[in-house]
């Protein structure tokens, strides 16, 4: 059994606080991957794991042991870097077996281990070839092949995809999970791409400016994001943001935007309180949830806004049709709506949302503010 337990860790470089009280959890046998844009901390995280720098506060547990200070040479973790950490004077086999070599294990078990590593990598023709003559998908493979010869405690793996053309990192995607699937240790995986986050992992953690937004299943994410952060970062095609104004008129609150108007249900009452009166909300309006006229019927007896609109602009997408429509006087809703229909640029159209399925953010904290949306409005 192995476990990695990252506690309230934090680190500073100078000004900047790359790493601010990060914790999380992964299990044995489980791939969580850390997901954020560029310079938000995770290398900086993967790195006081690793042991190649020290952490200003917080712990860092490895199968309940604490390892946040012990030297990186005796943490057994086996890791893949945005470089690769390749030795380019040195043929495929001996970059494979280097690791393994370190440990001083005998020649013919560091042998057998490297030709089953390049067998399952279809590295078996090339391991007497120099790394300095291979394609970068080659030397992908190679740099996994490092790591899947060791036995190591946790397997992590930094961006290692990101140079490669989509078929080779379909590819690597596949070895890494394999890894994964073989070890049965607990592994981190690095991406700014949420698709391969994913179609990787168990469990995600969001990551911006050095600050986890949110930790949580694939569907847990897109279904419940915690905040706008997350909701945008994870939306594609993105998420349209609309800003509106929330009023108390008798007991019950209205929201009002430029193109639409409706009452929030009573049990809203409370919570709409406390953001003041007359307070912005921001609406966050996933593109697939815009429902045009044609397709109002089979909205069955969901609760529903209508709104008047006009196309600005309409393109075919896979089958489904991406529109811009104006709505009000200056807000544009990007929708995709699944029928192929032809829809021509200035055409007036009504559309229709289901309010159970808008995201409401909190206007400062910009915290979700309905994550039971489903059922809210339809009890209204
Ligand atoms: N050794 C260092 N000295 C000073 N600043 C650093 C150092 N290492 C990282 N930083 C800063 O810390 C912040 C986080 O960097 P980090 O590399 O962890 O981000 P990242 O999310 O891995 O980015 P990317 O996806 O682009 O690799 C950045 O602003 C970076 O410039």
């Amino acid at each position: 059994m192995s476990k990695l337990e990252v506690q309230n860790i934090s680190k500073r470089y100078d000004n900047k606080l790359a790493v601010h009280d990060v914790s999380f959890t992964v299990n044995d046998d489980e791939l969580f991957v850390l997901l954020g844009p560029s310079d938000s901390g995770k290398t900086t995280i993967l790195r006081m794991i690793c042991g190649f720098e020290d952490p200003d506060t917080g712990n860092i547990l490895l199968d309940g042991e604490d390892i946040t200070l012990k030297e990186s040479a005796v943490r057994n973790i086996a890791v893949v870097f945005q470089d690769y950490g390749i030795n380019p004077t040195m043929t495929v086999y001996e970059n494979i077996a280097q690791g393994l070599r370190f440990r001083r294990l005998p020649k013919a078990e560091i042998e057998l281990r490297v030709h089953m590593v390049a067998e399952m990598l279809g590295l078996k023709e090339k391991l007497s070839r120099a790394t300095r003559n291979l394609s970068g998908g080659e030397l992908q493979r190679v740099a996994i092949g490092r790591v899947m010869v060791k036995d190591a405690d946790l397997y992590l793996f930094d961006e290692p995809i990101s140079q490669l053309d989509p078929s080779t990192r379909r590819r690597t995607r596949q070895e890494i999970l394999m890894v994964q699937r073989i070890k049965k240790k607990p592994g981190i995986f690095i991406t700014q791409d949420h698709y391969e986050a994913f179609s990787m992992a168990n469990h995600i953690g969001v990551i911006s400016e050095g600050r986890i937004q949110q930790i949580g299943t694939p569907d847990e994410l897109i279904q419940t994001p915690a905040n706008l952060f997350v909701a945008r970062f994870l939306a594609d095609p993105p998420l349209n943001i609309v800003e509106g104004y929330i009023q108390l008129v008798g007991t019950r609150y209205q929201l009002r935007t430029d193109s639409l108007s409706m009452s929030f249900p009573p049990q809203w009452t409370p919570l709409l309180s406390r953001l003041g009166p007359q307070s912005k909300i921001i609406m966050g309006i996933r593109p697939n949830i815009i429902v045009p006229e044609w397709g109002i019927n089979g909205m069955g007896p969901a609760p529903r806004v209508m709104m008047r609109a006009q196309v600005i602009h309409s393109g075919p997408l896979m089958g489904r049709r991406t529109v811009i429509l104006r709505v009000g006087q200056h807000t544009e809703l990007l929708a995709e709506f699944k029928d192929n229909v032809t829809i021509h640029n200035g055409q007036p159209l009504t559309i229709a949302i289901n309010p159970d399925q808008i995201f409401f953010f909190h206007p400062r904290s910009e915290e979700l503010l309905n994550p039971t949306a489903q059922s809210v409005f339809s009890l209204h």
